[in-house]
């Protein structure tokens, strides 16, 4: 691919990481943040000490606060924004977009009381853009440091996630792509929420099967809202889906895992996220995905339990009572829909 100019819109831990990656693509990258003084801190240290420390930036990639010099004549634009954010952070930069330029959403949430997806946030705010997802198990700190990774670029278009694939792999980040936009989209959302509950019991001090119940469990519950919603249920059985679900789960790099642990350990919400200091979208994402799941009528009894120990201030204990006191089930969905009666009559 000839090298292409790229803005990445969020210079937090992923945004810089995926700048590092761009760069040593061959790619101009610019790094485009709110903060001036943070700004000058990244041009004169080469690093970004808040968000990603030892990890050295290279000369060639740019640092800047305004939005018409960082987003001119550039081909694609990366959204490294907290899920929250990104509505008002496209609002800011909408008179410098172009519709040639391609809208790369690497963000995982689903945003609160409109329940929309970042493609859904993107077509309202930026009408006739060109637009694709890049997910899957991936820890900025692991990624700076050039540690093998694979990722999944989606988009409705064959060519865009084509582009986008080329534009981010290399011999340690191999990227594979995929159509289903709405399950990529969903896995990387919900996955934070699940995660954010494996952490809780690691705070408890509860062990390895909790853990293994929970990624099991926690992706039966997101595929089963993605089925709905229209997704491919094959993207659930891959990076996207259960790949990140499992580093989420079990990584210390992950801030939605970190922060439940704080919380199991008895720490209040306020505490925890002051603790944290960077984005846990699965705090954020938990609201949603259950509205999500009341609206299209699927059980996910998981995220409702975060949703009621974060919103209806539950005690841990008595949310996990809930949880494994539920009435009994089958493991598979036919069985439980009466599609295999054979062997249910035997
Ligand atoms: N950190 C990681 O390893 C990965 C993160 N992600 C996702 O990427 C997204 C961003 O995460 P991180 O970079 O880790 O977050 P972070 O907390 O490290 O940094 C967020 C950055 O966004 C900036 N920001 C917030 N609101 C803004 C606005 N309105 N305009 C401009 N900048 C704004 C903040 O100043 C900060 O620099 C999240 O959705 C996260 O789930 C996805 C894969 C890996
Ligand atoms: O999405 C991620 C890894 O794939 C990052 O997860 P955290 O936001 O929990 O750190």
């Amino acid at each position: 691919m000839e090298p292409k100019t790229i803005t990445v819109l969020g210079a937090g831990s992923w945004g810089t990481a995926l700048g590092t990656v761009l760069h040593s693509n061959g790619h101009r990258t610019r790094l485009w943040m709110r903060s001036e003084q943070q700004a000058q801190e990244m041009i004169e240290q080469r690093t970004n000490q808040r968000y990603l420390p030892d990890v050295q930036l290279a000369r060639e990639i740019e640092m800047m606060t305004d939005p018409e010099r960082a987003l001119w004549k550039t081909d694609a634009v990366v959204l490294a924004i907290p899920t929250q954010q990104v509505r008002v952070a496209l609002q800011t930069v909408n008179p410098y977009l172009s519709p040639t330029m391609l809208i790369i959403n690497v963000a995982k949430g689903i945003e609160k009381k409109s329940y929309c997806r970042i493609s859904q946030i993107v077509e309202e705010e930026v009408k006739g853009a060109s637009f694709a997802v890049l997910s899957g198990p991936s820890h900025a700190e692991e990624v700076a440091r050039c540690m093998p990774t694979t990722l999944v670029a989606a988009a409705r278009s064959k060519q865009i996630a084509e582009y986008t694939q080329d534009l981010f792999m290399n011999p340690y980040l191999r990227v594979y792509t995929n159509p289903d936009v709405v399950g990529v989209e969903l896995a990387g959302a919900l996955k934070n929420v699940i995660a954010f509950g494996a952490g809780i019991a690691d705070g408890i001090g509860y062990g390895d099967n909790s853990r293994a119940a929970l990624i099991t469990r926690g992706i039966a519950e997101i595929a089963r809202l993605g089925k709905q919603m229209g997704a491919s249920l094959n993207t659930f059985a891959g990076l996207a889906g259960i790949g990140d679900l499992i580093v989420t789960c079990t990584s210390m790099h992950s801030r939605n895992r970190r922060a439940g642990i704080l919380i199991g350990q008895g720490n209040s919400l306020e505490e925890t996220l002051a603790a944290i200091g960077m984005v846990v979208e699965g705090v954020f994402t938990a609201d949603a995905a259950y509205e999500l799941a009341l609206h299209h009528h699927v059980e996910m009894p998981i995220t409702t339990a975060i949703h009621n120990l974060l919103h209806c201030h539950q005690p841990v204990e008595q949310v996990v009572r809930e949880l494994m006191t539920r009435q009994r089930k089958h493991e598979m969905e036919e069985v439980a829909a009466g599609h295999m009666i054979e062997w249910l009559e035997k």
